[in-house]
C-alpha cells in the first residue's frame, strides 16, 4: 500500500515509541516529536498527512500547535490524544477544527482505525501509468469488469501496483463518488484486524472509549479493498465469509446488525490457489472473493512501462520538493534502468529515483545517480546540507534496520530458510517476519527460499 506520512507529538517517550510501533508495522511512515515546538520545525521542512498530537505538553502544547496547524496548514488533518482528565481541552479542540481526539488509554485498534479513518485520499496513486502492451490489455479487463459489481481478485508481486489496479476499478465502477476504504490484512496484528474490520461498541474491550465503526461501515456505498487477504487468519476468515454472504456486520460487542452494500476487492502476492491447497486459505472464501481475477505481472515482465513510471515519478517527487527544473534521465541512466529486474517492482523504481532527485547535479540524472543496490546509499548520501542531528539519527537508523536484516538473513541461512523456525528463534510472529522479509526484498535484497 502507498505510503502516508504522518506527524506525531507526544512528550511521553515510552507511549511514543509505542505508538511509532503500531504506525510504522501498519505501513505508515511516521516522524515522531516530543513537543509541539519541534512540530513546527518538522512542519516547515516536511510535507505531512497528517498530525497525531497529544493535548498536554510542556510549551505552547496540542492546542497552541493545533493553532498553527489551522492557520498554516488550513487542510492538514489533526487527531488529538487526551487523558481523561482533559477532555474538556478535546471539545475545545474540536470546536478548533481537530478531526477528532483519542481518550487515553486507548487500543492500538483505534489509533489505527481514527488514523484511516481521517486521512485524506492521496491522489497521486489515482492516476496509472501504463504503457507496455501488457498493461494496456490489463486495464482495458479491468475497465470492463469496474462496471459490474463483481468481486475481483488483484494477484502479483508486491510493489506492482496492484492498489493502483484496486483504485482505477473503484474509479471506472458506478461507486465511483461513494469511498474507497483499504485495509492491509498483513499489517495490522491479527488480534486488532476482526475489529478493524467490523467495528465495535463503547466497552467492547479494555480501552474502546468510544464505538467505532468499522472498514466495512466505512466503506458503505463504496468499495473495500482487502489488501493481502491471504494473510488473514482461519478464524477471521470464516466471519469474514460470513459477512459477505450475509452481507450484514455486527460490530464487537454490538447487538444490532448493519445491512452492507460494499463492493470487496482483494489482493494478493501469493499464489492463493496454491495457499488453498495447503489449507492456509479457505477455499469457500476463495470462490467467493476470487469471482474475477487480475493478475498485474511483475514490473520486468512489462518493460515498456518501465521509462514511463520513472518520469511520472520524477515529476512528482519534483513537484512535491519544489524543484522548478525537473531534470531528464540520460540515455546511459535509461539504460540502467531498463537491465534492472526490478524484485520490488514499482515501489523499487520509486526510491531510486527519489534517491536520484537528492544526488543528481545539474539538469540530467546519470548513471551515477541510479543508485539501485540500497548499501550504495550509505557512500554517496553524505550530503552537506542535512542537519548533523538528523544524519546521526537517520544514520543510526539505518545501522539498526541494516543490522535487523542481518540477524534475519542469518538465522534465515542457519535453518535453511525456514520461515517457522526463524520467528521461533527471533521471538516474533511468522507474520511479523513475513512483513519483514517482504520489506527486505523490496529493497532488493536476495532472501533464502
Ligand atoms: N501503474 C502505476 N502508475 C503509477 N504509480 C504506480 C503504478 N504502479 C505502482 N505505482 C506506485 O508504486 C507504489 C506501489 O504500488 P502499490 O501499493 O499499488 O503496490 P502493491 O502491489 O499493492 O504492493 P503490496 O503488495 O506491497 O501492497 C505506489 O506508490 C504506487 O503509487
Amino acid at each position: 500500500m502507498s505510503q502516508a506520512k504522518l506527524l506525531l507529538v507526544e512528550d511521553d517517550a515510552d507511549l511514543r515509541e509505542a505508538l511509532v510501533d503500531t504506525l510504522t508495522l501498519s505501513q505508515y511512515d511516521c516522524l515522531d516529536v516530543a513537543s509541539a515546538e519541534d512540530a513546527i520545525l518538522a512542519l516547515k521542512k516536511h510535507s505531512f498527512d497528517m498530525v497525531i498530537s497529544d493535548v498536554q505538553m510542556e510549551g505552547i502544547g496540542g492546542l497552541g500547535l493545533l493553532n498553527y496547524v489551522s492557520a498554516n496548514h488550513p487542510k492538514l488533518p489533526m487527531l488529538m490524544m487526551t487523558a481523561y482528565a482533559t477532555v474538556d481541552d478535546a471539545v475545545k479542540a474540536i470546536k478548533q477544527g481537530a478531526v477528532d481526539y483519542l481518550e487515553k488509554p486507548f487500543a492500538t485498534e483505534v489509533l489505527l482505525n481514527q488514523v484511516s479513518r481521517y486521512l485524506p485520499d492521496s491522489s497521486d496513486i489515482n492516476q496509472p501509468i501504463i504503457e507496455d502492451e501488457k498493461s494496456v490489455n490489463l486495464f482495458n479487463l479491468a475497465k470492463r469488469v469496474a462496471n459490474s459489481d463483481a468481486s475481483v481478485m488483484i494477484l502479483g508481486p508486491s510493489g506492482s501496483g496492484k492498489e493502483v489496479m484496486a483504485r482505477y476499478v473503484h474509479q471506472n465502477s458506478s461507486r465511483k463518488d461513494a469511498p474507497f476504504i483499504a485495509i492491509n490484512c498483513a499489517a495490522i496484528p491479527e488480534n486488532m484486524l476482526e475489529a478493524t474490520l467490523f467495528g465495535y461498541e463503547k466497552g467492547a474491550f479494555t480501552g474502546a472509549h468510544q464505538a467505532c465503526p468499522g472498514k466495512f461501515e466505512q466503506a458503505q456505498g463504496g468499495t473495500l479493498l482487502l489488501d493481502e487477504i491471504s494473510e488473514m487468519e482461519l478464524g477471521l476468515q470464516v466471519k469474514l465469509l460470513r459477512v459477505l454472504q450475509e452481507r450484514e456486520v455486527e460490530r464487537l460487542g454490538g447487538r444490532k446488525t448493519i445491512k452492507l452494500d460494499v463492493r470487496v476487492l482483494a489482493t494478493s502476492n501469493r499464489d492463493l490457489k496454491a495457499y488453498v491447497d495447503e489449507g492456509q486459505f479457505r477455499e469457500d472464501l476463495y470462490y467467493r472473493i476470487n469471482v474475477f481475477p487480475l493478475a498485474w505481472p511483475a514490473l520486468y515482465q512489462r518493460p515498456a512501462d518501465i521509462i514511463p513510471l520513472a518520469k511520472h515519478m520524477l515529476n512528482k517527487h519534483c513537484e512535491k520538493q519544489s524543484i522548478i527544473q525537473v531534470p531528464e534521465l540520460s540515455d546511459a541512466a535509461i539504460r540502467k534502468l531498463l537491465l534492472h529486474r526490478w524484485p520490488g517492482n514499482v515501489r523499487e523504481l520509486d526510491n531510486v529515483i527519489q534517491r536520484a532527485i537528492i544526488l543528481h547535479q545539474g539538469e540530467e540524472i546519470t548513471t551515477d545517480d541510479i543508485i539501485i543496490d540500497a548499501n550504495d546509499v550509505h557512500e554517496q548520501a553524505t550530503n552537506d546540507d542535512v542537519e548533523p542531528q538528523t544524519k546521526e539519527a537517520e544514520t543510526l537508523g539505518k545501522d539498526l534496520k541494516a543490522q535487523e536484516h542481518v540477524i534475519i538473513l542469518e538465522t534465515l541461512n542457519q535453518y535453511q530458510g525456514s520461515r517457522k523456525m526463524v520467528a521461533e528463534k527471533l521471538g516474533i510472529s511468522p507474520r511479523t517476519l513475513r512483513y519483514k522479509i517482504a520489506k527486505m526484498k523490496e529493497l532488493g535484497m536476495q532472501i533464502p527460499a
